[in-house]
């Protein structure tokens, strides 16, 4: 067995987050579980009770048990889930390992719906044990997919706690690998599906509006209907998630972890949180016909999941074990209070923000929540929240309110004053690194109700540790600068402030508005917490310059070209001051026509008259702090060709918005992909285009462009992905429907089978309808159904029709996880453009080709640049072990990574098969 190696901090502490380094899996039970000094600490704390020590370390001694979630938004998950109980859990059950048989999966009984499960059998045996193949299976393919999440089962709880309501503004700060982002988005678009249905039906049945009714109801049902309609955005949800990552490539392996859940109310993007930039939102008139103001995006709930030692991950990370020390927690304190500064000034008033971490040390929790909230004015603005009647079923300890901190050299001390003792008597010697905030007995505004605070310990529930706090913003703050005294006056605070503050207060009882008027900041100063610079600080140097270096770098600009340098974004209060500065913060690549480039890269020097060609992913540009370029998000014209052709082509109805379709290529132009994003992804992305926010993924992919074999037919083949959102209004001529579970498996099993001549007929129920519709892309819809041959939930698919024959647009994996999940089957493929495949005549040359390889003019590189990303540093699989990633600092959402890799070939076999399907049929 191979070995995996060290990851010390948890995403970014020390140690952690960088991936990239090829490492290998370590054998739990090899590891020498001791540390003297995490052990001494812990135990001094007294974190629990005398009587409930020697559980509490057991516990933390024991292998992680395995665990697992299901969807929550999607339709399809809960027959997955169905599947668990009815196929899996009977098979498990019969299981024996060591003699001993082994226990099924459990419902975690805290969480709801059942959707969340643990089993004791460690990964390491589910995964090699062969009794356990065929669940393995079942657990690899449905990750993939998406309707399963591998996630350690303390990190589900931060979520849980955030509260909420689809509709909302969400920002996770610290998001990669992303399990807590994946059930952020989750919620919200909780109940969509059922919303949009019912948007749906209701305009069929109602005369007037939309033809092809389905349906009769009572006048008196219509109006019942009509009232509870989400008529909004046509049921879909308007809220928002903004995943955010410090580290590029820790980045994109959210976006690939992301990308299986097809949210186009998704934003990523790639900055340090410490010094998140606002957000702008469009303008809008003071007064009609008169001057605009800014408007700056305000969040209801925001996940600061921070950067930590992840001492509380022993269980996973065995080398916590070897590699703790009291020095990783100290190192951090600084950045976790920074960010969470952060998140609460970027919050709306009455809004939430959820603390956590996986570490059990009171300096990067208790501390941290008390000093974050002593800086943004003490208990009268931002109160903790009390959760202990919050996941009833969820044994917890509450916070500390008093403690003792460790020093680098090991030494405990109970206060800062015995600390500063110690300096003025032996020197600084192994106390640097101690700060007055990190003590119970900081001299702070107010006492902070840490008790609040929520801790879970390993013996509680067979978990790991986390600690979870969950902060409430009572008023609009103004917050205090680092480690300036407490009785301090506040900021001045100009006129305008005031007024924009009481302009920025929610509108009565409207907890999901979204725009508030400008945040209050006060931008970071050095850092008097600690000495030193800290981890994330430095994983993030080179991602954003500090202040004193944007200050120098400022005045260098002004003298040299300004046009294309990357600075530390402005917060709200920088963009004011400088508000004419906006369009020397492009960072996007190639530049508009015309920009000025950048003066230290003589081979850009001159003005382009139009974008540098586009490069691959071996060619890619970067930029001065070594990191690609983003190509752009281009909105297309609602009148635009392509577009207009789509719409008629698929008969797509004229309540399907048309200007929320997005291209990413400076050019704007559709050449290969079309992204659909929702209305206020549309509108920041748009706002906020030349404002050197590092967006790096937004939109899901709708259309995807292709030759084909007919003028007649539309080149947009719409993409499984997007087919979610868009098939409800797709019109009855491009619609296939389906009812029989034996006729799916056709299309299923077979690939390309004949539908001219006679072969039609040998698929059932659809075979004259498959005949007869024209060439091009349908939606297949699987409609439910009575009886053994019928289907307890719909589903959509899409479906290609071309000269000879039919093709469900489906990777392979995805075939053999349907065929898996409804059949119970592991059958062959078959392959029908096999049958006549005699690959004479060239590909490239035959009339009907996918587009595969864009010209060089223009390119769509998103997709791309995050599979590469995932593949070059963290897809290294070892040999002869399934899907297991072997990277250092991934957090404990990393299972769901290592299931889901791969789309890029999915996709590539998609087009291959249809490849070679035109060649058979031009033979
Ligand atoms: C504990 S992990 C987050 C785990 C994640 N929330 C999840 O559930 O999958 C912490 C993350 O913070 C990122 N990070 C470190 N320093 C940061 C900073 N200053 N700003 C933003 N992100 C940072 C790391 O790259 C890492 O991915």
């Amino acid at each position: 067995m191979g070995k995996r190696g060290g990851k010390r901090g948890r995403g970014g502490g020390r140690g952690g987050g960088g991936g990239g380094q090829r490492s290998v899996r370590t054998d739990y039970s090899e590891v020498p579980k001791a540390n003297a000094q995490y052990e001494q600490y812990y135990n001094e704390l007294g974190l629990v009770e005398e009587a409930e020590r020697e559980d509490f370390w057991t516990a933390l001694r024991r292998e992680l048990p395995n665990s697992f979630r299901f969807t929550g938004s999607k339709g399809q998950a809960l027959p997955v889930q169905q599947l668990l109980k009815d196929r899996y859990i009977p098979e498990i059950t019969s299981i024996e390992h060591n003699g001993e048989l082994v226990n099924p999966p459990n419902a975690i009984p805290w969480f709801p719906d059942q959707l969340a499960w643990q089993m004791t059998t460690p990964k390491s045996v589910v995964r090699k044990f062969p009794p356990f193949a065929s669940f393995q299976k079942f657990l690899v393919s449905e990750t993939s997919v998406g309707n399963i999440s591998r996630q350690e089962v303390v990190s589900m709880i931060p979520p849980l706690l955030m509260d909420i309501k689809p509709g909302m503004t969400v920002l996770d700060l610290c998001a990669a690998p992303g399990s807590k982002a994946a059930q952020l988005i989750e919620m919200v678009h909780g109940g969509e599906e059922a919303r949009t249905r019912r948007v749906v039906r209701k305009m069929r049945i109602d005369p007037g509006r939309e033809v092809s009714p389905d349906g009769r109801l009572t006048e008196e049902q219509m109006e019942e209907e009509e009232q509870l309609c989400d008529w909004s955005d046509h049921g879909r949800t308007t809220g928002l998630l903004i995943a955010n990552d410090a580290d590029y490539k820790r980045a994109h392996m959210l976006i690939h972890q992301m990308k299986r859940l097809n949210s186009p109310n998704l934003i990523v993007t790639n900055h340090d949180a410490t010094m998140y930039p606002s957000i702008k939102l469009p303008s809008e008139p003071i007064q009609e016909g008169g001057e605009t103001r800014n408007r700056y995006l305000k969040f209801d709930r925001i996940l600061a999941d921070v950067p930590c030692s992840g001492d509380g991950t022993c269980r996973k990370n065995v080398n916590v074990w070897k590699d703790w020390n009291p020095g990783n927690a100290l190192g951090l304190f600084s950045t976790q209070v920074r960010i969470l500064v952060r998140a609460l000034q970027m919050l709306k008033v009455g809004g939430r923000v959820v603390y956590s971490t996986c570490s059990m040390n009171p300096v990067e929790n208790e501390a941290v929540v008390a000093t974050a909230i002593d800086r943004c004015g003490g208990m009268s603005k931002v109160d903790i929240v009390d959760c202990s009647s919050a996941l009833p079923k969820l044994k917890r300890r509450q916070g500390l309110s008093d403690w003792r901190v460790m020093d680098k050299q090991g030494r405990i001390w109970p206060s800062w004053q015995a600390v500063e003792q110690e300096k003025a008597k032996n020197g600084e010697e192994g106390l640097g690194r101690l700060s007055e905030f990190m003590f119970p007995s900081a001299k702070r505004e107010e006492a902070v109700p840490l008790d609040r605070c929520m801790r879970v310990y390993g013996h509680l529930q067979d978990t790991g540790a986390f600690f979870i706090t969950v902060l409430h913003k009572k008023i609009e703050i103004k917050t205090r600068p680092e480690a300036e005294p407490k009785t301090a006056e506040p900021e001045p605070t100009s006129i305008m402030d005031i007024v924009k503050e009481i302009e920025a207060q929610p509108a009565d009882g409207d907890p999901l508005q979204k725009v508030e008027a400008a945040d209050k900041i006060v931008p970071p100063r050095a850092n008097n917490y600690a000495e030193g610079v800290s981890a994330a600080a430095r994983q993030n140097k080179a991602n954003a310059p500090t202040a004193s270096a944007t200050a120098i770098k400022r005045e260098h600009d002004a003298e040299t070209d300004a046009a294309m340098s990357t600075k530390r974004l402005k917060t709200r209060e920088e963009v004011e001051v400088s508000a004419q500065g906006d369009e020397d913060r492009q960072v996007h690549w190639p530049p508009p026509p015309g920009a000025q480039l950048d003066a230290s890269r003589p081979e850009t020097q001159t003005s382009l008259p139009s974008p540098a060609p586009p490069l691959g992913n071996s060619q890619k540009q970067f930029d001065k702090n070594k990191q690609p370029y983003e190509e752009p998000f281009k909105y297309i014209d609602p009148n635009q060709e392509d577009l207009q052709s789509i719409y008629e082509f698929y008969d797509l109805s004229s309540r399907f918005p048309n200007d929320r379709f997005m291209v990413r290529n400076a050019m704007g132009h559709p050449s290969k992909t079309i992204y659909y994003t929702s209305a206020l992804a549309r509108s920041i992305l748009t706002a906020n285009a030349s404002s050197g926010i590092k967006f790096v993924h937004c939109g899901v992919k709708m259309f995807v462009k292709q030759d084909v074999q007919s003028a007649e037919v539309c080149r947009w083949r719409i993409q499984s992905e997007g087919l979610p959102v868009l098939e409800a209004w797709v019109g009855e001529k491009r619609v296939v429907r389906l009812w029989r579970r034996s006729t799916l498996r056709i299309l299923l099993v077979e690939m390309f089978p004949k539908v001219d001549g006679e072969g039609w007929k040998g698929l059932g129920e659809i075979g004259q309808r498959v005949r007869d519709v024209g060439m091009g892309c349908c939606v297949l819809r699987v409609e439910k159904g009575e009886g053994e041959d019928g289907f307890s939930e719909r589903m959509v698919l899409p479906l290609w029709r071309s000269l000879h024959s039919l093709n469900l647009m489906l990777p392979k994996e995805d075939r053999k996880a349907m065929l898996l999940r409804l059949y119970n089957e592991d059958t062959p493929l078959m392959d029908h453009s096999k049958d006549r495949f005699h690959n004479k005549s060239s590909p490239s040359s035959h009339p009907f080709r996918y587009v595969k390889d864009e010209p060089d003019d223009i390119k769509d590189d998103e997709e791309d640049d995050a599979d590469a990303v995932v593949k070059d540093e963290i897809m290294v699989k070892e040999e002869g072990e399934e899907g297991t990633v072997a990277a250092p600092g991934l957090g404990e959402g990393v299972e769901a990574m290592e299931d889901g890799a791969g789309d890029e070939e999915r996709e590539d076999d998609v087009l291959l098969d249809s490849l070679k399907k035109e060649v058979e049929d031009a033979v």
